[in-house]
């Protein structure tokens, strides 16, 4: 039911109050939830518990809602983010109950008497107004996953190091039994994975990326290491990585995981796959993951517009050791030989994947980046290439209509590698370092850029870029781990 304009005003009113007290009213909410019903701890990630980002992000989000209460569209995205998220994790609409009476009694606890029972009842016909467009969101999510309504056994069938601290995870369902493909997604999304805990003693989810282009038989996600925790070490129990490290040090091939359906908001339309402006990847560490399945999408959709016979391009063809399928472009599901896309004959397309790290050894997907490169690069068309790439990577070499353009940001060089092809700037990315016409490509008005990496990378590279005139619809930043809520 909408609420009214008096509760409207009551909500507004409490501004100022949440802004003071809304890290303590959703820390308090947490702590009484979890306890009193230690199911959930399954749900909600203990790691950020910890370090506070949960409360701090319910909070973010909480004030939020309150300061647009009179304007539920300038929240649209976050609730899309915030329902992708919930529906990886298979949030139920009874679970909005529980929500819903520890967080009003935590704003009880925490104001006192000054909640009085005008701006509780006000608070609570607002939770429900939220929680019902979230309930609904989440059922129609639900249905477009068909009958993949729970969690879905996986099994680990190939570990690939990318670097120093990222591994890829080939992951192929164990519950294939009719033969059916996996449903596709679109580049850019996200699963859930579900793991026990036994620190924790209790199980543990988080969203990865899938970082390779939609094929029928397996998903990939390509995981960092996060440093501090050893999973075998009953001490070490507050600190992140929890997930992480099980996957790197436990979990082997052959191993079963649970595996939720595809989610997300941040993803390349399948009208910008078809498209022909230019597209701008900017990431920073492992936020490079969803940017490549954004790329090898598009180099699979052009080559198989090329002509060729497979696609080169992404690991399902090039080195997975999974059942790779055949002669398929997977983000359309036409044969690969089909040509389909009305920009063959135009100029390549251009697509700057423009990646920093902290090192060379951080650096993840260096060869398959550089190889894409070369393949791509218009001025090689379909000729031998002078990088020396392994016969492998030159026998898939493609009829060309994409034009891929790597930079590589590394703070810290290795001895040996060499400026122009192992890395192009020394330190973090800055934009300003780029050409704004042959590396940004402002000069296209319908140039669109990808975003993924720390917080504070993402929001200070967007505002980088309006700056420069882009509009702020073609920015598109991952957002999953703020709750859809960036810092200003
Ligand atoms: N799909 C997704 O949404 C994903 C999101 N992520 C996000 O990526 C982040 C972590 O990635 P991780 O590899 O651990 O990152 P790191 O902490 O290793 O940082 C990676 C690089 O980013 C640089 N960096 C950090 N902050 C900024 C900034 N404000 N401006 C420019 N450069 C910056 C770092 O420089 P320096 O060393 O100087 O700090 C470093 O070179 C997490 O916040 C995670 O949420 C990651 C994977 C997937």
């Amino acid at each position: 039911m909408a609420l009214t304009q008096e509760q409207i005003n009551t909500i507004k009113a409490t501004v100022p109050v949440l802004e003071q007290y809304g890290g303590i009213i959703t820390t308090t909410f947490y702590k009484n939830m979890l306890s009193e019903n230690p199911e959930l701890k399954n749900v909600f990630n203990s790691a950020n518990q910890i370090t506070g980002h949960q409360p701090r992000a319910l909070a973010q989000s909480v004030y939020a809602y309150a300061a647009n209460i009179d304007n539920l569209g300038a929240l649209s995205a976050a609730v899309e983010n915030i329902c992708n998220k919930h529906a990886s994790l298979y949030i139920r609409p009874e679970q909005y109950n529980i929500v819903g009476t520890y967080l009003l009694a935590a704003m009880k606890q925490v104001l006192g008497d000054a909640l009085t029972p005008e701006i509780h009842d006000a608070w609570a016909a607002a939770y429900w107004q939220l929680a019902n467009i979230m309930i609904d969101r989440e059922a129609q999510l639900y249905k477009e996953g068909g009958d993949w309504t729970d969690w879905k056994k996986f099994k680990i069938a190939k570990k690939v190091a990318e670097s120093a601290e990222i591994t890829s995870l080939y992951l192929e369902p164990v519950e294939n039994v009719d033969g059916k493909a996996l449903p596709p997604f679109k580049p850019g999304q996200y699963i859930s994975v579900m793991l026990d805990v036994p620190n924790l003693n209790h199980q543990q989810a988080r969203q990865y990326s899938l970082s390779d282009s939609p094929n029928s038989n397996y998903y990939r996600i390509s995981v960092k290491k996060e440093s501090g925790v050893n999973p075998t070490n009953p001490e070490m129990k507050a600190h992140p990585g929890y997930v992480s490290n099980i996957l790197h040090d436990i979990k082997k091939e052959g191993d079963v995981i649970l595996v939720s359906h595809p989610r997300g908001d941040f993803f390349l339309s399948e009208q910008s796959v078809e498209k022909s402006h230019p597209i701008v990847l900017i990431s920073a560490g492992v936020g490079l993951t969803p940017l490549m399945s954004i790329l090898n999408t598009v180099a699979c959709k052009k080559s198989s517009a090329a002509g060729a016979a497979k696609c080169p391009f992404a690991s399902h063809a090039q080195n997975s050791g999974t059942a790779a399928p055949t002669g398929q472009c997977p983000f359309s599901g036409k044969s690969a030989n089909a040509s389909t896309t009305p920009h063959s004959s135009s100029s390549p397309r251009k697509i700057h994947f423009i990646h920093g790290t902290r090192s060379t050894e951080a650096q993840a997907f260096r060869k398959h980046l550089l190889a894409l490169q070369t393949k791509t690069s218009s001025s090689t068309d379909n000729e031998s290439n002078s990088q020396g790439d392994s016969d492998k990577e030159n026998e898939a070499k493609p009829r060309s209509n994409l034009d891929v353009h790597v930079t590589f940001f590394n703070k810290t060089p290795a001895a040996g590698d060499v400026k122009g092809k192992d890395y192009h700037h020394v330190g973090r990315i800055d934009l300003d370092k780029l050409d704004r016409d042959t590396e940004l490509y402002l000069n296209d008005p319908k140039t669109e850029y990808y975003v993924c990496g720390p917080e504070g990378f993402m929001t200070e590279t967007r505002k980088k870029l309006v700056q420069y005139g882009v509009d702020v619809d073609r920015v598109k930043l991952e957002l999953f781990g703020t709750g859809g809520v960036p810092a200003a």
